[in-house]
């Protein structure tokens, strides 16, 4: 049978099965080599395998014998060198940040974290502008400039409440027919949105725990769960930043869509687009081509790039 593990705590998976949309606890056959990628979890929610049903033990238990190769998948980089890093999830059809501009304001580098890693990853991201209903006019105009530098790289935005309900219904259409990664920085809104968008919230993860909850382990990396049958929401609770891959420091402006297009404008062929002249990002920002912000994240990460070498 054919499933998609929606819940993984490290030692059992819950698996959908695709036909009948019926929940089984799976553990995996044998073990799992990667090859070339040093992970800690062989098996990520989003996965898509191969079971069978555990004739001998409980009903609704299996064995995992087979993963379908990856269409993409977002790795958690670690943070101590003699860590493995692990897969957030795989098969991703979107990435959705949850921000906001007040009530605590979510800073650009963060969302420009964000967005590298998704064009890293080759996912299309949305940024969602939650918390509407406290910003005041000011805040608001300003949020409109926010969300044009955004669209003219070629991000969609969205405003949303999750207390008025505004932007829900918006939110919802974008997720049709898809498996959304949603993510966002502690305290923006990212359950209370979670509770407007999935019907029956409680019950569906209860019903998942049940699942999972019996393995020894725990620890959870992220949760698939169903806002209507085909269309689906990946959690990441606990995760607050996606780890950027392993990427050269010359590699960045490639993930930036507003870069990449003039990278071959600079004169030098190896511009880090930092202080060398003829530089035609640098160009860019002076004649306001490029949002000042943007760049200004651009610089902050290759400084942190620096560090980390
Ligand atoms: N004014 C306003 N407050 C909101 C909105 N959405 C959430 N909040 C409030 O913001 C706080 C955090 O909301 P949560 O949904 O718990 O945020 P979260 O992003 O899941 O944060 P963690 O649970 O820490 O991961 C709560 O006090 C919510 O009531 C909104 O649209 N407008
Ligand atoms: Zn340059």
């Amino acid at each position: 049978m054919t499933g998609t593990v929606v819940k993984s705590t490290g030692s059992w998976y819950v698996v959908r099965d695709h036909a009948t949309l019926n929940l089984h606890r799976c553990r995996l056959r044998g073990r799992f080599k990667h090859k070339g990628l040093k992970v800690s979890n062989p098996l990520a929610v989003g996965d898509v395998v191969e079971f069978e049903t555990d004739e001998t033990g409980d009903a609704g238990t299996g064995v995992i014998d087979h993963i379908e190769p990856r269409r993409n998948y977002i790795i958690r980089r670690s943070v101590h060198k003699s860590e493995h890093s692990h897969i957030v999830a795989a098969n991703l059809d979107q990435a959705m940040l949850v921000v906001t501009l007040a009530s605590p304001a979510t800073s650009f580098g963060f969302i420009d974290r964000f967005l590298v890693t998704a064009e890293a990853y080759s996912i299309p991201a949305t940024l969602v502008f939650n918390k509407v209903d406290i910003y005041d006019e000011e805040l608001l105009d300003y949020l409109g400039q926010v969300q044009k530098m955004y669209e003219r790289t070629g991000y969609p935005t969205l405003r949303s409440s999750a207390h008025t309900g505004e932007g829900v219904a918006a939110i919802d259409a974008l997720l049709e027919g898809k498996t959304t990664l949603l993510s966002g920085h502690s305290g923006v809104g990212k359950s209370t949105l979670i509770n407007a968008l999935v019907p029956d919230l409680d019950l569906k993860t209860a019903e998942i725990s049940e699942y999972s909850d019996k393995g020894k382990h725990t620890t959870t990396f992220a949760e698939m769960l169903e806002v209507r049958p085909g269309t689906y929401l990946i959690d990441t609770p606990g995760i607050k930043e996606l780890g950027l891959v392993d990427m050269k420091q010359g590699e960045l402006a490639h993930y930036f869509p507003e870069m990449r297009e003039r990278l071959n404008q600079c004169r030098y062929h190896n511009c880090r687009h930092l202080e060398e002249p003829g530089c035609a990002v640098r160009e860019a920002v002076e004649k306001g081509k490029i949002a000042f912000p943007r760049y200004d994240s651009y610089l902050s990460m290759m400084a942190d790039e620096d560090n980390r070498h």
